[in-house]
């Protein structure tokens, strides 16, 4: 008897050792894999499929054996050169829109492939990247179509594997947009990916930002986001951040009527928005128990966890750290520096989590548009002059004039008299009156455009949009004003302004030369601490011409897919 109770115990010894021996083995290789993956993160977005199938080899051997990249040639989806170089500008975008349209759902947010708690950590790692190089195959087919612009996307899976812990733990999602622009930072796809995972899950739009919208058109939107049945919130990190320290930067209008009876065009506080997310996750959480809820007896409380997710630099950080009441993640202007993402305990009820910022593939928009709206960094801009005609497209002339006080040229007698300013003119007008010169003696327009653009991702320039179908004649004669107490001050003057004929006389001028004297008498009086550029200025120089009859290579104006917002109109309705 004995002799078979120690060969049993024998036995089970021998099965512990084994199964503590696969755990340590399991725990080597998740180790492995982790200290792999424990590179710093970083965001790619410029990378391109050449330079990914070079830096990831091994993905990419992975891509090839599974088959997946034998119809990558296949041309179903091709408009060719040749078709398309035939078209008219008009007929091209007519063309552009209409593919843009019968494609946009292939625009999906990468899947995370189905997985479950057998699989083992290797497993799960190859799944995940070999679903994700198929969804980058798909995008890249989709570019190889001559009428589709796919703008940069996030092409580092790490950072979408964030986004997936941040989708999979959550019960209320809060898409975080800007709100001078709520659609560009909209991605339906999200929404529609936490739905797949569980169809109880909900998804909220933060409207943030909101410090910087004039309430007439909060107002405009809060009517379109009801009329659509889209969850939304109006809320200022910074100004919840000013609360916290006892400061008042938004006056709310007294009343915030509507024709829409419960609409909500409020911006809401710290603590009124804590209450409203915990309820709304709570909803989330008693939909999706509801069922088994006559098995279960006791209604205790659940914690509850509320996912932030968005672009890069719409202010989840702030948000979080408005609503912890203190800083805890890093905030800067420069898109992408949440690279982790973090759990937040408010309460035992509930869970905060900030996921870091994702760019998303789209076709809506340009790559300058994406580093004027703050979601790629400054410091990548290639093409400064084409991200100033966004800002120039957007900001009211006469707010360019009074924010930077400087005066821009007129339209010509045969030109539209309501266009906008070209980027060159801004530019050089900004360049002149701030005394701006390169080294090469040229007006340091890199310099000008990086400021710039700078302050229109701040607010300092004023810019938003209307929602769709909506125009400026809808806003006329209403009160605009921003809601925010703060008043722009004009940038003071280098120097007396130049007058419009002033500026009309540089034109017929070789304008290096006059400009270099315009330049150091504006340094002489005012702006002490720039650097006298002693470089001789080029006599012959064409650069500084104004106009766009394309004689001083200047870009033509581009026309963008959104109309531009009419400020002059709203402005003279009334805002500050
Ligand atoms: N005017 C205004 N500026 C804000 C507000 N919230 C955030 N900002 C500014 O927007 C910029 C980006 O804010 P972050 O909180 O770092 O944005 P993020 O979404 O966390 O950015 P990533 O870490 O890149 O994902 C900073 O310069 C903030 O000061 C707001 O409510 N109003």
């Amino acid at each position: 008897m004995g002799g078979k109770k120690e060969r049993t115990e024998g036995l089970g010894r021998a099965l512990i050792r084994q199964q503590n021996r696969k755990a340590i083995e399991a725990k080597e290789k998740g180790r492995a894999i982790h200290l792999q993956n424990r590179k710093v993160l970083e965001s790619y977005t410029e990378i391109n499929e050449i330079d990914a199938i070079i830096d990831k080899s091994d993905e990419a051997s992975l891509l090839l054996s599974s088959g997946a990249a034998s119809d990558a040639g296949s041309s179903d989806l091709l408009i060719s050169a040749d078709d398309a170089g035939d078209m008219t500008a008009e007929e091209r975008r007519q063309a552009q829109k209409e593919e843009e349209a019968l494609y946009a759902s292939n625009l999906k947010v990468p899947r995370r492939p189905p997985w479950n708690s057998n699989m083992s950590v290797e497993e799960l790692d190859a799944n995940e990247k070999q679903a994700f190089l198929e969804w980058r195959r798909k995008l890249a087919r989709l570019e190889e179509n001559d009428m589709l612009v796919l703008t940069p996307y996030e092409k580092n899976l790490d950072i979408w594997r964030q986004l997936w812990r941040v989708l999979e733990r959550s019960d209320l999602i809060v898409m975080v947009v800007d709100a001078r622009d709520p659609f560009f930072y909209r991605c339906p796809d999200l929404e529609e990916y936490a739905l797949e995972i569980d169809e109880h899950k909900r998804t909220l739009l933060l409207v943030n930002k909101a410090d910087l919208l004039p309430f007439n058109i909060r107002k405009k939107w809060a009517e379109y986001f009801h009329q659509h049945d889209i969850l939304f919130i109006f809320w200022s990190a910074k100004a919840a951040s000013a609360a916290i320290e006892g400061k008042t930067l938004i006056q709310e209008p007294e009343s915030q009527e509507s024709d829409l009876p419960g609409l909500d065009t409020r911006i809401y506080g710290r603590d009124e928005l804590l209450t409203r997310l915990q309820a709304e996750a709570e909803s989330v959480v008693a939909a999706r128990e509801r069922p088994s809820s006559s098995s279960s007896t006791t209604s205790e409380k659940r914690q509850v966890t509320v996912g932030f997710v968005g672009y890069p630099n719409v202010g989840k950080s702030s948000t979080i750290n408005a609503l912890v009441g203190a800083k805890r993640t890093g905030v800067t202007s420069t898109p992408g520096k949440t690279k982790h993402f973090q759990t937040l305990i408010i309460s035992d009820e509930l869970v905060l989590c900030d996921c870091p910022g994702l760019v998303f593939p789209s076709f809506s928009s340009s790559r300058h548009e994406m580093v004027a709206c703050g979601v790629l960094p400054i410091d990548r801009m290639t093409q400064h002059r084409e991200a100033v005609q966004v800002v120039a497209n957007r900001v009211a002339r006469c707010e360019l004039e009074r924010i930077y006080n400087i005066r821009l040229p007129n339209p010509k007698p045969y030109e539209p008299q309501n266009r906008p300013p070209t980027s060159y003119e801004l530019l050089r007008a900004y360049c002149v009156s701030r005394g701006h010169v390169a080294s090469s003696g040229l007006p340091d327009e890199t310099r000008a455009a990086r400021q710039m653009l700078k302050d229109y991702i701040d607010g300092k320039l004023p810019h938003f949009e209307l929602p769709p179908g909506m125009d400026t004649s809808d806003t006329e004669g209403e009160d605009s004003g921003s809601g925010s107490d703060e008043e722009e001050e004009p940038e003071p003057s280098s120097g007396s302004l130049p007058d419009r004929r002033e500026l009309e006389d540089l034109e017929e001028f070789d304008s290096g030369l006059k400009g270099s004297k315009v330049v150091k008498k504006r340094e002489n009086k005012k702006e002490g601490s720039h650097k006298q550029h002693k470089k001789p200025q080029r006599k012959k120089d064409r650069s500084w011409r104004v106009g766009n009859d394309g004689g001083d290579g200047m870009p033509a104006i581009r026309v963008f897919q959104k109309p531009a917002v009419n400020f002059a109109a709203i402005s003279a309705s009334g805002r500050g």
